[in-house]
């Protein structure tokens, strides 16, 4: 089997790329390229690896025929179109902890510099003055500090902030009343933020809900002569309202890592304002953030290249690389079932079932449910696979439920799906032979024992003595051969099932000339 193909499009931490080599995929370090340059090379990769400078666009993924993970070194996405991806299959995935603590000792970086006017003094000084008057700093002791936003990063800030004495107000619509007690922080919400904050430090993505989130009207309610920090996203803080704000003095001071536009215009309005101050995207730029986050990325997407291992996904379950192997027959069966049951329940299915029973119940669901979702889903989708198959399921409207018995059944372990119909359920499931082949066990209430690969065909006919000649000789006047045979019935002289895998596709006259025998009563050639 090939070594998995891996691109660094961004600059990163070497670690990143010996990692991949050491874990068996193969790798190319081209940054700096054009989206055009990008896009002409991405069809040879399995894996991509950015930071934020690479856009991931649909155009770019369109282009990406073998792309099955985005590896972001860091935490935003929001240069990934992760929608697309995952109708593409493509797995996205961050390291949401690697350049935290970094990128909150740079929030209170800015804020002590902007409370000191560093950057100010310090062009000053070296330009031959000595202005020691015009610099008048404030304490940051016994001040408040108002973090919109208190997830990981927000949290550290406001740790560093407790330990600098001051007092912490927090704005976060997530953010519960005991969360808030452990962080030392007073849950508040915006207005009363703005009206009590000294100082303001955004710690949110940008979204829908956060953009503007510093509005002018916001900006002008808040303690006059508060000094606001962005080291999250630009877009966050209304970039002109800040400007006109700055120089009337309501706001005292403002320090953005971020900006709506990156790299912002040389002649950026903000440029040159009086106490305003700012550093090009530098909150995760430390060598123990890059050296992290370059690990991290390269260990979680190697692993599931290789192994099918999921970590820190956006858009998918996770999957540590231990349970992977184990899981990985159990997503055969489950794809394998998803499919059989769409290949035979008739009409609109809106309704999906996935019980799990005996060793099965106590693996992870989520996956075992993509993967019976991505085989159910491929009579709408060849393109569908376990990253997608959940939200084109969600798109149509399809009804997933998730069942777990704690009850020992006959089989070990067992999966069961079932479909509503407007003929009332229909239902297949499946075991493991020795933990690691999966077999159907039963098709519509009736036992069976069969391994699904291949071409099949699928036959209920009345249990009656002479039809398996008839069917035999029917396959082998069409140059058909017959691999494996399999009989299932409910009672004697009721309804039989006959399941065999043949070598090559059944031809719909076949299916045609099966349905006419004698004591046929359904007939479909079946593919997996
Ligand atoms: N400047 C940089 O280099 C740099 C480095 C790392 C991260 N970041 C950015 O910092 C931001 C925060 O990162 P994080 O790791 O703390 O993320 P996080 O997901 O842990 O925390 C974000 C918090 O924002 C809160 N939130 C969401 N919507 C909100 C709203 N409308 N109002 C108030 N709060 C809201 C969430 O509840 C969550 O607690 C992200 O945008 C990330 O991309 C920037
Ligand atoms: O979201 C992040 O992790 C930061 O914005 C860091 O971005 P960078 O990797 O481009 O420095």
């Amino acid at each position: 089997m090939s070594k998995p193909k891996v691109l660094i499009s961004d600059k990163m931490d070497p670690n990143a790329a010996k990692i991949f080599e050491e874990r068996g995929c193969d790798v190319d370090v081209i940054t700096g390229e054009t989206p055009e340059e990008l896009k002409a090379r991405i069809a040879d990769y399995d894996g991509l690896a950015i930071r934020s400078s690479t856009k991931v666009t649909a155009e770019i993924i369109d282009a990406a025929t073998n792309l099955k993970v985005i590896g972001r070194a860091g935490i935003g996405v929001d240069n990934v179109d992760i929608p697309y991806a995952s109708s593409k299959g493509v797995v996205v995935m961050n390291t949401p902890f690697g350049n935290s603590i970094t990128t909150a000792e740079h929030a209170i970086a800015l804020m002590m510099a902007l409370a000191r006017q560093i950057p100010e003094a310090n062009d000053q000084t070296q330009a031959g003055k000595w202005p020691k008057s015009a610099f008048m700093g404030v304490e940051v002791t016994g001040k408040t500090l108002g973090l919109i936003g208190a997830g990981n990063i927000g949290s550290i800030v406001a740790s560093r902030a407790l330990g600098l004495r001051m007092k912490v107000v927090a704005y976060d619509p997530f953010l519960t009343e005991d969360r808030a007690i452990e962080l030392g922080v007073e849950k508040a919400d915006l207005d009363t933020l703005l009206s009590k904050a000294d100082f303001i430090s955004l710690h949110t993505p940008l979204t829908d809900q956060t953009r503007n989130i510093l509005s002018r009207e916001r900006m002008e309610a808040a303690k006059p002569g508060v000094r606001i920090v962005n080291c999250a996203r630009g877009g966050l803080v209304d970039e002109a309202a800040l400007k006109d704000l700055l120089e009337s003095g309501q706001v005292a001071g403002a320090a953005l890592d971020v900006f709506e536009t990156e790299p912002p215009a040389p002649d950026h309005p903000l440029f040159g304002t009086k106490n305003f101050i700012c550093t090009p995207h530098l909150g995760a730029s430390t060598t123990e953030a890059q050296v992290n986050v370059a690990l991290q990325v390269a260990e979680q997407m190697a692993d599931y290249l290789v192994n099918g291992g999921v970590t820190n996904a956006l858009n998918m379950p996770s999957l540590s690389a231990e349970e992977a192997p184990k899981l990985r027959p159990y997503m055969a069966l489950a794809e394998n079932l998803g499919s059989l049951v769409s290949q035979l329940a008739h009409g609109n299915l809106t309704q999906i079932s996935i019980e799990r029973e005996g060793a099965a119940a106590d693996l992870q669901g989520k996956p075992i449910t993509a993967a019976v979702l991505a085989g159910f889903m491929r009579r709408y989708s060849d393109s569908v696979n376990m990253v997608n198959a959940p939200y084109m399921a969600k798109d149509r409207g399809l009804d997933v439920r998730e069942v777990r018995h704690d009850r020992e059944g006959v089989y070990h372990t067992l999966l069961r799906v079932t479909v509503a119909t407007s003929q009332g359920d229909r239902s297949v499931a499946g075991t493991l032979f020795g933990n690691e082949a999966p077999r159907l066990v039963e098709i519509f209430g009736v036992g069976i024992e069969a391994e699904l690969a291949g071409h099949m065909l699928y036959i209920v006919n009345e249990d009656a003595p002479g039809f398996i000649g008839r069917i035999g000789t029917l396959l082998g006047e069409n140059g058909i051969n017959i691999g494996t045979f399999h009989l299932g019935r409910r009672e004697a002289g009721g309804e039989a099932v006959l399941l065999l895998s043949v070598d090559q596709p059944i031809p719909p006259e076949v299916e045609r000339k099966a349905c006419e025998l004698e004591g046929v009563k359904v007939v479909k050639a079946l593919s997996f």
